[in-house]
């Protein structure tokens, strides 16, 4: 099966919270909760399809300056294999507050610490631990 290049924002405000957006129930793993983002397009770079990404899904202006690569997951879903290239996106606070679903679905900021009471793809599991770790020496 090809692999499907996804790329995945870490958008966090304040060192604390961290924007998850509700996948619609007809997409694939549809109902979760995700962080933002989509399919790498040919031609484009990780950070061009993130800031291409939070625009369109939920309208959140970003630099490619304040990126930085977290982590790289590859999982096999029994219907679909994907490479998750998962970004720290620094977000300032005046552009947080413009951020909303964009295509119709719920978004939230959510404090680091209460991510895990929401369901997120199976592939998501190193996330959350990946981004504990990087709290916790940025603020250290
Ligand atoms: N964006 C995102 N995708 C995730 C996460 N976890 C996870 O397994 N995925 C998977 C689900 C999908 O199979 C794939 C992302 O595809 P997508 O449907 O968001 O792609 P897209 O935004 O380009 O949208 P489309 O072209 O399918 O309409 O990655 C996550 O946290 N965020
Ligand atoms: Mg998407």
């Amino acid at each position: 099966m090809k692999q499907v290049h996804v790329a995945v924002a870490v958008a966090c405000v304040n060192q604390r919270d961290i924007l998850i957006a509700k996948r619609p129930d007809d997409k694939h793993q549809g109902g979760l909760w995700e962080f933002p983002g989509g399919k790498v397009e040919a031609n484009e770079t990780v950070p061009q399809a993130l800031k291409r990404e939070l625009d369109e899904e939920v309208a959140l202006p970003t630099s490619e300056s304040n990126m930085a690569p977290l982590l790289q997951i590859p999982f096999e879903y029994p219907d679909k294999h994907v490479l998750l290239d998962v970004y720290w996106v620094e977000v300032g606070i005046n552009d947080a507050l413009l951020a909303h679903g964009a295509e119709g679905q719920k978004v939230r900021w959510v404090a680091a610490e209460e991510l895990a009471r929401f369901d997120f793809p199976a592939a998501n599991a190193p996330i959350l631990t990946a981004i504990q770790q990087h709290l916790a020496v940025t603020s250290s």
